[in-house]
């Protein structure tokens, strides 16, 4: 078997190797000659997998070691009958990692107590609803955005459906929100509600770009202008689901808002006018832990191994290696946000890549610098791989620390 697959994929020999041989070829470079006389092709989300792709390809099978499969021709593949297999969820806890670093990392900027903020999760999937998870057990109040789950939980509960929860790109509430306000064991709200409400909004969509629940543009320019002055917008989704163009007028008139950003229409040649006046900028890397990278590529891994009939090559355990910082002791109290940012930033610093890649672009401009920056990502591991030991009167600080994520130990 032959197997096409993208450079930036670790652990491709433990995981593919067994299957035959590996062509690897960087993501953005793989081209229709590259796949010819593939019989698997295995990405990340940097490939378009269309029509041009695998024009005189016989593939058989198209794996993306990613939650999004927006780069993906799905209706190609059903036609053509090719086997296709993506990694859900395999990131999503390093995604709520970045969100829970970026957050601390402004409220402190800005001087404001995150856990008195109320937030907004829009697009409650695998990682929103984490999301929403540490969150709550934080005590930070939130509120729920989903129109598709709340539409079809809805209908689940009740056994009818009362109008449609789609935004419409109207930027106004609209026909039937009323209705869905607490249907759903969530209480899903409609997304003007949400930006109504919330001081923090973090999206988690995926690129959907028609249907009543299409997601381009969600945040369009009339929605960017109505946030109230102090509003946080981060985008952890995909750049297509707000207006670039819009969210940097308002930063550079107003001023008035906080963006952070970690996509980005057009990557990776991202408007450098934007970036400048990003709170937080990062190239598409929240979902970059080592641990949501190798599960990415053991997932897709089991999927051909079961088209194949053979049996799995490795258990992820066997793949993910024990984390360099295993253990850090607390022996007094501190304030509970102080505490989570020594802890969080132990872990995972988001400083450290935005800083990467201001100076990555300053050093080799802007598209070189956004894909040097995620092709040299360092090793990060995510919140649950370190155990917090907490001693005297720090023990007070185990609850909140296990509602963000990590391991904790009293004594
Ligand atoms: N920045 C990064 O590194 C990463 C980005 N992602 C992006 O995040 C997206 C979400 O990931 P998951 O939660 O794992 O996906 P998921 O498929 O589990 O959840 C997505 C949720 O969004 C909801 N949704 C769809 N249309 C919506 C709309 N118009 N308004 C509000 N909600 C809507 C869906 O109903 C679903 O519940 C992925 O599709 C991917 O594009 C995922 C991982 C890493
Ligand atoms: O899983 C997804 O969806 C993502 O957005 C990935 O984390 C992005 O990973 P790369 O494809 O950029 O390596």
């Amino acid at each position: 078997m032959k197997l096409v697959i993208d450079t930036n994929i670790p652990a491709a020999d433990a995981c593919f190797g067994a299957f035959g041989t590996l062509i690897r070829v960087p993501g953005r470079e793989i081209s229709a000659c590259d796949v010819v006389e593939a019989d698997a092709l295995i990405v990340r989300s940097i490939t378009q997998v269309n029509r041009a792709l695998l024009a005189q390809s016989a593939v058989r099978f198209v794996g993306t070691c990613t939650i999004g499969t927006d780069h993906i021709d799905r209706e190609l593949l059903t036609e053509r009958g090719i086997h296709f297999a993506s990694a859900p969820g395999c990131n999503a806890e390093a995604v709520v990692d970045y969100v829970l670093s970026s957050l601390l990392t402004v409220s402190e900027r800005e001087g404001w107590p995150l856990l008195e903020r109320k937030v907004g999760v829009v697009g409650v999937g695998n990682v929103g609803s984490r999301l929403q998870q540490r969150l709550q057990a934080l005590g930070v109040e939130t509120l729920l955005c989903d129109p598709p789950r709340a539409e079809k939980e809805h209908v689940e509960q009740d056994g009818v459906g009362q109008g449609s929860a789609g935004q419409g790109g109207s930027g106004q509430g609209g026909t039937g929100q009323e209705s869905l306000r607490v249907e759903g064991q969530q209480g899903f709200v409609s997304l003007d509600e949400l930006i109504d409400r919330c001081d923090v909004l973090c999206l988690h969509t995926p690129l959907v770009s028609d249907g009543p629940h299409a997601t381009y543009q969600l945040l369009n320019a009339q929605r960017i202008n109505e946030l109230a002055p102090g509003t946080v917008l981060l985008n952890a989704g995909r750049g297509d689901c707000v207006d670039g163009l819009a969210l940097r007028s308002r930063l550079a008139g107003k001023g008035d808002i906080t963006a952070i950003l970690d996509v980005w229409e057009e990557e990776p040649g991202i408007d450098a006018g934007l970036r400048d006046l990003v709170a937080l900028a990062t190239p598409h890397i929240a979902g970059h832990s080592l641990d949501g990278k190798l599960r990415g590529s053991w997932m897709i891994q089991q999927a051909l191994a079961e088209l194949e009939g053979q049996p799995s090559q490795t258990t992820f355990n066997e793949l993910c290696p024990p984390p360099a910082l295993a253990m850090l002791t607390l022996q007094h109290m501190l304030p509970v946000e102080d505490a989570l940012r020594l802890c969080v930033r132990a872990v995972y610093d988001v400083r450290r890549d935005h800083d990467a890649l201001q100076r990555q672009v300053f050093q080799q401009g802007i598209k070189r610098g956004f894909d040097y920056c995620r092709a040299h990502y360092p090793l990060r591991r995510e919140f649950n791989t370190l155990k917090i030991v907490l001693k005297g009167d720090a023990i007070s600080l185990q609850e909140p620390l296990s509602a963000a994520g990590f391991q904790t130990q009293c004594g």
